[in-house]
């Protein structure tokens, strides 16, 4: 019984990754991991590069994954305007734009001195 549960769990968790994978932002954010992939495959990078550039993109998709579900409550709660409404929203998206800053620093910070 407990397994079964354990398993509807991930059954449930894969189809958030599914619904989530299907907005816009988050696409973005899947193509650009991608690329970053592949430009690590072809850049040849050390181990420890790896584990940093998977933490990386996993802390982003993971962080927009969440802005998406307080998007989703959000709308929910409040379908009409409401000043707190943004400021959740907003808040939220401020989160990923945080990282997805120091992502892209973290990307120059491993690419860049491999490819000058
Ligand atoms: N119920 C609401 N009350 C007040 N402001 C809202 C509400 N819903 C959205 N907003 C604000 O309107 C703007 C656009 O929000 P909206 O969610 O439509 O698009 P978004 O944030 O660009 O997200 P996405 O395009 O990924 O769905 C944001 O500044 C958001 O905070």
């Amino acid at each position: 019984m407990r397994m079964r549960n354990f398993f509807r769990s991930f059954r449930f968790a894969f189809e958030g990754i599914l619904l989530a994978s299907k907005e816009r932002n988050m696409r973005f954010h899947l193509v650009s991991a991608v690329i970053v992939v592949i430009a690590g495959l072809w850049t040849r990078l050390s181990a420890l590069e790896w584990l940093v550039l998977i933490i990386t993109i996993a802390l982003v998709i993971g962080l927009e994954m969440v802005n998406t579900a307080i998007e989703y409550v959000v709308d929910m709660a409040s379908p009409d305007f409401h000043p707190m409404a943004k400021a959740a929203k907003d808040v939220a998206a401020g989160a990923v734009l945080v990282f997805a800053i120091a992502s892209v620093i973290i990307g120059l910070i491993i690419f860049l001195p491999k490819w000058i």
